[in-house]
């Protein structure tokens, strides 16, 4: 997979060189190019952003420079680029709320182009002459407002990294993680390790039994318990053919 990031502060995802990114980055799983959008600007101050039309607070980001340095990452596809071109990825406040199926959509792209914004955001025309030319994916990491698009793009690359064949050892343990879709989008259950006691606390006995369908039915039990509690929004998706009585009676 490729990934291009345009961004003003190309060192903020330095961290994509570090763990299992970094190591798919060295082993060519991950083609990982951040581009800075400087470069596209012509005057002595390099001037990216300007004050908004209709008045209002702060700077928004200028087009120009936008539309020359995603036009610049346009004109280098890499060999495997779908024909439909990459999806442009843009971290907004106004985005679809990221989430695991959004992950999985994207590990599924050969190439991901990522328009890191600053200041107040990008001008609203960059998204809309982009959408006439690749698909175009507005994301938003939840409600809660950050000053700029990098920590989305951290956070989306590691999504959807983590899920390309080999970057992960286990590859099995993917099925079993909270929001898995193997696992109904549900949370995961509790999780133990030795020692069987600490601080007069116990693991659950059940997992120390050997009764691996009992281990099973007791997992499905604690992942619904805590769903319901914590996120009744993702129990009331769960697909009614995936449960069974018992589902319903924890
Ligand atoms: N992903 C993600 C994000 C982001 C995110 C992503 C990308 C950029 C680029 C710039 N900013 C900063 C910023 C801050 C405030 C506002 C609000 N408006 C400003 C103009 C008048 C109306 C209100 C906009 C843009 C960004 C924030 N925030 N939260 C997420 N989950």
């Amino acid at each position: 997979m490729r990934l291009d990031v345009v961004t003003i502060f190309g060192e903020y995802l330095q961290p994509l060189q570090l763990s299992l990114i970094g190591k798919a980055q060295a082993q060519g799983l991950l083609d990982v190019r951040v581009r800075d959008l400087r470069e596209h600007t012509h005057d002595r101050h390099r001037t990216v952003d300007d004050t908004p039309y209709g008045g209002g607070a702060g700077l928004l980001m200028k087009p120009e420079p936008w539309g020359e340095a995603l036009d610049a990452v346009l004109a280098d596809p890499p060999e495997d680029a779908d024909p439909r071109g990459p999806v442009l990825v843009v971290p907004s406040p106004v985005g679809e709320v990221f989430t695991q199926r959004a992950a999985v959509e994207l590990a599924a792209e050969p190439w991901l182009v990522f328009a890191c914004g600053r200041y107040e955001g990008i001008d609203a025309r960059v998204v809309e002459h982009y959408r006439t030319r690749v698909r175009v994916r507005e994301v938003s990491l939840g409600d809660y407002v950050l000053n700029g698009g990098e920590v989305a793009v951290l956070a989306i690359t590691e999504a959807v990294a983590r899920l390309l064949p080999g970057v992960i050892g286990n590859a099995a343990s993917l099925t079993e993680e909270s929001h898995a879709p193997e696992h109904d989008g549900l949370l995961e259950h509790p999780a133990y390790t030795k020692p069987a006691s600490w601080r007069g606390l116990d693991v659950p006995a059940v997992l120390a039994g050997g009764n691996h369908a009992a281990v099973e039915r007791w997992r499905r039990d604690e992942a619904l318990r805590r769903t319901a509690t914590r996120r009744p929004d993702v129990l009331a998706r769960l697909d009614p053919e995936r449960c069974d009585a018992r589902d319903l009676a924890v």
